[in-house]
């Protein structure tokens, strides 16, 4: 832009004065802050919005917004756009709202009017119906601005809440995101974490070690692979900006709008139910001695369109599999133990993780599709004392509370309470289908011959003979999924390769459920 100072007492001189103003809003940021950024493998806040959305598709709010403080000198330092920026595009031309803190001006700390401009775009998101991208990369807080930050830190966690169930949120973290800020992202549908480059903390090192001793760094604490493999804060780990963008593009690609919006679906897409090649693969795939695992993605990828699974949280609680795909263009989301990890078994993470996954799909009219080889519940002190009876009861209260269409296969193990808990016919499932491999009791034979014939075995002249004759006498009686079937348990025991056939025509009949349930305030899901 040139030195020269336009006359604005002419036409022409106030709009050259308006573009001056505009360039001077998109070169906020210094030229040494921007390079910080870009040497640290970082985009600039305009540079992410442009990857994430349709070229030339963004609308800015508040471009020419400045903070109004005066403390510490700030009235020297107002730069255009306070340090964030916000307005609405398209991503594969549907509408979404998107704010992206930009960490060259003012560290991207949020004072008032910065948070203002969140707010506003929070706002017109909900009002309008579209999902809120929230880019996060920021210094938090504005330590000048003192209390006024934290005010609108809590009106922004606010407007999540109200927002939540109502239109998608998703959150990227790029950057650094601590304390109270990390708040916002908690309370979002999705987070997706970059490694290396993204961190998220309450409290940082320094205050870690003054108050606990312990020596802790950045990405040991918060980074993006602590958060997605053991804390299970986020939801993806992305290699670099760009894969971080991609994944949140997917993602949207299986969400409607807003929960008065079916979830999206590609008309036309008609699935033929004759059994195909991948579908026959199914017929052998589950072991014949029960204790060998197999991968329970072979069963997914066969059912989805395509074999187009998009995992969800894929570092954290492996023992259950969760994500979105489509069946005949229809967006479904799977929630499917892993036999591969911990036997499938259940515990907290898996059940929190579950939970969660589950409630996202009914939340946004998102058909479930559960697959079940779960052996119980991981047994150990860790889990009791940890809670896993009220964090375990998560995913129960999750399955029943739901209403859209739940289909459930049984493949193998569906033991004991975790038989109940994985989308059964009893929770609320419509359509629910085992496989001749299934085994539907309440525990596994060898338990169950300990237990029932303690007294017998020990009187037997050879126990090991006894006891794997009366293995084999319970496998056939009780370890199968016809007790089930008799009773409409399960509605019908279908040979393996004709399970997409099976859940293509079940959620065919299931695109017109309605159901609701009693009027109330809320749920009080123990948490
Ligand atoms: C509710 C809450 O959010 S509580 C949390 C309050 N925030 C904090 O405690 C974090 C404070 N900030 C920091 O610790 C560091 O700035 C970090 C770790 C975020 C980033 O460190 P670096 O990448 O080295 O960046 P650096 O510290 O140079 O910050 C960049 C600029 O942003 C400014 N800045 C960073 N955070 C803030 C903040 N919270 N308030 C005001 N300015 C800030 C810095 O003063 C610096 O300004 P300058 O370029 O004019 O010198």
């Amino acid at each position: 832009m040139t030195d020269e100072v336009p006359d604005i007492h002419t036409t022409a001189g106030k709009l050259a004065d308006l573009r001056q103003r505009i360039d001077d809003a998109v070169h906020a940021g210094s030229g040494g802050a921007v390079e910080k950024q870009h040497a640290r493998g970082k985009g600039t806040a305009r540079e992410r919005i442009a990857m994430l959305l349709d070229d030339g598709s963004f609308v800015e709010f508040d471009e020419l917004a400045r903070h109004r403080s005066t403390a510490f000198g700030m009235d020297a330092n107002r730069p255009y756009g306070d340090g964030v920026v916000t307005g609405f595009g398209t991503v594969d031309g549907r509408q979404v709202a998107v704010f992206a803190q930009d960490f060259t001006v003012f560290g991207g700390s949020l004072g008032q009017v910065f948070g203002e401009k969140i707010v506003k775009v929070m706002d017109f998101a909900l009002k309008t119906g579209c999902p809120m991208i929230g880019i996060n990369d920021s210094g938090g807080a504005r330590i000048q601005e003192g209390v006024v930050s934290l005010g609108l830190y809590g009106e922004i966690f606010r407007r999540n809440v109200h927002a939540s169930g109502v239109i998608p949120q998703i959150s990227l973290i790029m950057g650094p995101c601590a304390g109270g800020a990390v708040y916002s992202p908690a309370i979002t549908d999705f987070t997706v974490m970059v490694d290396q480059t993204s961190h998220m903390f309450i409290t940082g090192p320094d205050v870690i070690k003054t108050v606990t001793g312990e020596d802790v760094g950045f990405e040991e604490l918060g980074g993006a692979r602590a958060h997605n493999t053991r804390s299970g804060n986020a939801h993806y780990m992305a290699g670099d900006e760009a894969d971080a963008v991609d994944y949140v593009k997917a993602l949207l690609s299986y969400l409607p709008q807003n929960n008065l919006d079916p979830a999206p679906s590609f008309a036309g897409v008609e699935a033929s139910l004759e059994v195909s090649e991948t579908d026959l693969a199914l017929d052998t795939l589950v072991p014949d001695s029960a204790n060998q695992p197999y991968d329970m993605h072979a069963v997914i990828e066969a059912v989805l369109d395509d074999g187009d699974f998009l995992e969800v949280q894929p570092l954290f609680a492996g023992n259950i599999v969760v994500g979105f795909g489509r069946v005949e263009g229809q967006s479904v989301g799977v929630v499917a133990n892993q036999p591969l990890q911990f036997a499938g078994t259940l515990d907290i993470d898996a059940s929190e993780k579950a939970a969660r996954f589950v409630r996202t799909c009914d939340a946004f009219n998102i058909p479930v599709l559960t697959f079940v080889d779960v052996p119980g519940f991981l047994p150990g002190t860790d889990q009791e004392w940890n809670g896993i009876i009220r964090r375990g009861a998560k995913l129960i209260f999750a399955y029943a509370e739901a209403t859209v269409p739940l289909v459930t296969i049984i493949t193998r193990k569906a033991y004991g309470g975790a038989y109940d808990v994985m989308g059964s016919k009893h929770l609320g499932a419509d359509v629910n289908l085992a496989w001749p491999t299934a085994q539907i009791a309440v525990m596994g034979a060898q338990g169950a011959v300990n237990i029932l014939y303690r007294r017998e075995l020990a009187d037997a002249g050879d126990p090991a003979e006894r006891r794997a004759e009366l293995i084999t006498e319970y496998e056939d009686t009780l370890a199968n999924p016809y007790i089930a079937a008799e009773r409409g348990y399960v509605d019908a025991v279908i040979e393996p390769s004709r399970t997409r056939a099976a859940v293509t025509q079940a959620l065919r009949a299931l695109r017109t459920k309605r159901e609701t349930l009693p009027p109330k305030k809320h749920g009080n899901i123990p948490l």
